[in-house]
């Protein structure tokens, strides 16, 4: 049985992992040793029934690292950048999973998505690949609802436009959020109350709350997010575009192993990320110019058929409503893609709205799903 560690395993991504884990069954097949950078020393916790044979390691100690043959982090990008060259600089030669960006486009990294990416994966290890990194949220959701159509080599171009969720920022975000929500309630409390009440009065004194200085909006770098949105994800890139929007192109590239973005043979994939009000499903509004005039009905069946959790929604307005929505994505694997018609600019435009759970298919399911192809190889 494979010895396994785990760094990262309480944060926000981590329990989501843990918990998959233990739906999966995954700890009947692994001996795990949990890491902290803050309670070295204390009891490990028990996942899946299966008590761990050390106490907490140490997560800055490279030689408790050393002794695993596969390391999960989900830990983050600072702690990747300062443990990993130390650990392969000592001699370490196990697999690294990592849910932080630092390593993805690393020359020996492979961003994993195997539903969408076996052959890139096979072929890595094949090779004797050892770094298999999460891909970005927003990037891995779009590939999982339009994978078919990549497959089927229809894709000439993608403009995504994207609605993210407030947990891609963080927990602290994800709290913020809600306190927002709370204190703009507050405000119009007994106005609502009143059914005679103005309608313009609630709204110029929820307008007055959102900005003031009181407003709880310090994690969102003191831009207000409820009652609002921000036009911007992530720090500043070249071509005026946001970090957030580069790694749609650079990541889809490299997860279906195309040559890198911008370069011959890549796929142009672009857009503008934005963050909205939502609590853990990132949805995305995709422009998608395909090579050639697929019938609709064909689009659909090869969209459908492309792996076990996309689902099509009619683009009809009732079902649409209830099952193409954070509100009815949230805590699911089903990455639902809808709204699927072809659009004015011509046949070969195809409109479509597709909603993922960021911590799940979005991050922490990768993982673990590559973790069993390593503990099956
Ligand atoms: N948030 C997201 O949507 C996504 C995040 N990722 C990546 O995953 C990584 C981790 O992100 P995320 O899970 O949001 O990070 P968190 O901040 O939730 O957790 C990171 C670490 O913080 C420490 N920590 C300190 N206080 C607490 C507390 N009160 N509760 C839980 N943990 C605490 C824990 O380390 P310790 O136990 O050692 O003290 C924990 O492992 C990042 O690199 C991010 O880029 C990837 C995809 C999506
Ligand atoms: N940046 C993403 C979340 C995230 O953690 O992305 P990445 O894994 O690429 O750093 C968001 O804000 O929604």
């Amino acid at each position: 049985m494979k010895r396994v560690g785990l760094v990262g395993w309480r944060g926000m991504v981590g329990s989501v992992l843990m918990q998959r884990m233990v739906d999966e069954g995954d700890f009947a097949h692994i001996e795990p040793v949990y890491f902290s950078t803050s309670a070295a020393g204390g009891k490990a916790p028990v996942f899946g029934g299966k008590e761990a044979a050390l106490p907490l390691q140490d997560a800055m100690s490279i030689d408790a690292l050393k002794a695993c043959e596969i390391i999960i982090t989900c830990q983050g990008g600072d702690y990747t950048k300062e443990v990993y060259p130390k650990l392969r600089a000592a001699g370490w030669n196990g697999h690294w999973i990592d849910a932080a960006s630092a390593l993805r486009m690393a020359d020996d990294a492979v961003i994993i998505l195997d539903p969408v990416n076996m052959h890139v994966i096979k072929d890595a290890l094949a090779k004797g690949g050892k770094d298999w990194i999460g891909g970005n949220c927003t990037v891995s959701l779009m590939l999982m609802g339009l994978g078919g159509l990549f497959k089927h080599d229809l894709v000439e171009w993608v403009s995504a436009m994207t609605y993210q969720a407030a947990s891609g920022a963080g927990a602290q975000n994800m709290r913020e959020l809600i306190s927002q929500m709370g204190t703009i309630h507050a405000s119009v409390a007994d106005l609502l109350a009143d059914p005679a009440s103005a309608i313009l009065d609630i709204d110029r004194k929820v307008a007055e709350t959102i900005r003031s200085d009181a407003f709880p909006k310090k994690n969102f770098r003191n831009t207000p997010l409820a009652g609002s949105l921000i036009p911007w994800i992530d720090v500043p890139v070249d071509n005026g575009q946001s970090k957030e929007e580069w790694k749609g192109g650079a990541e889809c590239n490299k997860i279906l192993g195309k040559p890198a973005f911008r370069s011959a043979g890549s796929i142009p994939i672009d857009g503008l990320c934005v963050r909205i009000g939502a609590m853990r499903c990132h949805s995305q509004g995709l422009t998608i110019k395909l090579k050639k005039d697929v019938p609709l009905d064909e689009v659909t069946a090869i969209i459908a058929s492309a792996n076990d959790w996309v689902k099509v929604v009619p683009n009809d307005r009732e079902i649409s409503e209830r099952e193409l929505t954070p509100a009815a994505v949230t805590g699911t694997l089903t990455v639902p893609v809808g709204r699927l018609h072809k659009l004015a600019m011509g046949n070969d435009y195809l409109g479509a709205f597709t909603v993922g759970d960021q911590l799940l298919w979005g991050a922490a399911e990768p993982l673990r799903r590559m973790l069993r192809i390593l503990i099956e190889d």
